[in-house]
């Protein structure tokens, strides 16, 4: 039978301990090699060491995905594993005729919700939950989850069908280079974290193709853009536009090489999500013109110059509030508006 121990007493039915002992090094030096329990429910005794331990096996051995009954548990390997997302694989499961009897992976778990809503005449709405720590990897199960529905959940056969669609599948996935750009920083814990929380819909038809997507984003970190903490540094895009603008930006923007803003910690860290062309040909795909995302660039400047001003303490907080020093404010705002580049 399986035993649950949680560190608490558990009333009279509760194993000793001796005997508790016993179970483990007995389920800990069984025959079968713990990386072969892809389901942590075949756990027996179940305490925080069996379950580390069988998690710890099948890591060591390239295992990252292990169900917990119908909750899949997903170890962040932090390495790339380029073969266990191939849209070859996404086409597996879903053409398996039963995906749960393949290895525990998102798929499963993406494509199980896909025939839950398929399988019904009035279909009812499916909801994934991505839950981990900072850096655990929600942001790139999400990502996979997206992926996977953009490979299966298009097969349309006209021609001008599958433009609309592969539109569409462009569209949503390119929605997650910008959210990032715009929603996620480098932390302590993870260089793209998330400083916000997301509700993805993805919607299909009656032929169960996606023909849209919709992101509620909540919670977002404002106070980042004013305030970062040591070793930390504020939304990427802000790095991009000083890293990645032309010269012919740089004048427009106010933003010469080499300028320093004190809201902009650790530039000179070099990460792979300041790639600027990445977020503009992403925000392109998404509709959202040169011209707009001119405009949207130079508010970012301006919010980087403004993070450059500095208020004296006021004596009275009546009236209104002094600047530092007006003249140095006058000379850095005519030197970036000249600065050649
Ligand atoms: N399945 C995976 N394969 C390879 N690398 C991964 C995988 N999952 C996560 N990673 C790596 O771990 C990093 C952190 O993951 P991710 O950003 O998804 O965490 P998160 O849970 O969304 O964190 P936060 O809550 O801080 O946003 C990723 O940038 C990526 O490098």
């Amino acid at each position: 039978m399986l035993q649950q121990v949680n560190g608490h007493s558990c009333g009279s039915d509760a194993q000793s301990p001796a005997s508790l002992r016993e179970d483990l090094q007995e389920f800990l030096g069984g025959e079968a090699p713990l990386h072969q329990l892809d389901d942590l429910t075949k756990v027996n005794p179940v305490t925080l060491e069996t379950v580390l331990r069988c998690l710890q096996a099948r890591y060591m051995a390239d295992l990252f995905y292990t169900n917990a009954g119908c909750t899949l548990v997903a170890l962040n390997p932090f390495k790339p594993i380029p073969q266990l997302y191939t849209p070859e694989l996404m086409r597996d499961y879903h053409a398996a005729l039963q995906p749960q009897k393949l290895k525990p992976h998102i798929f499963t778990v993406g494509e199980q919700t896909y025939r839950n809503v398929k399988s019904l005449i009035e279909p009812v709405n499916q909801s994934i939950v991505v839950s981990g720590e900072s850096g655990a990897g929600k942001t790139w199960t999400s990502r996979c989850l997206m992926k996977f529905y953009a490979v299966v959940a298009t097969s349309p056969t006209s021609g001008e069908n599958y433009k609309i669609a592969e539109r569409i599948e462009q569209r949503i996935l390119n929605s997650n280079p910008v959210m990032e750009a715009f929603g996620n920083a480098c932390t302590l814990r993870n260089n793209n974290s998330s400083r916000f929380g997301k509700f993805i819909q993805l919607q299909l038809n009656r032929a169960q193709q996606m023909t849209g997507a919709a992101v509620q984003t909540y919670l977002l970190e404002k106070t980042r853009v004013a305030c970062q903490a040591s070793s930390e540094r504020n939304f990427h895009i802000f790095y991009q536009i000083c890293k990645g603008a032309s010269e012919e930006e740089r004048l427009q923007w106010h933003l010469p090489e080499g300028a320093t803003f004190s809201w902009l910690p650790n530039p000179e860290r070099t990460l792979e999500e300041d790639c600027f062309e990445v977020t503009r040909e992403a925000m392109l795909h998404l509709g959202i013109d040169t011209p707009s995302q001119n405009n949207i660039f130079k508010v970012l400047a301006g919010l980087l110059h403004l993070g450059n001003i500095w208020f004296a303490d006021s004596e009275d907080e009546a009236q209104p509030c002094q600047l530092m020093d007006d003249a140095k404010l006058c000379q850095d705002i005519s030197l970036a508006a000249a600065a050649p580049s």
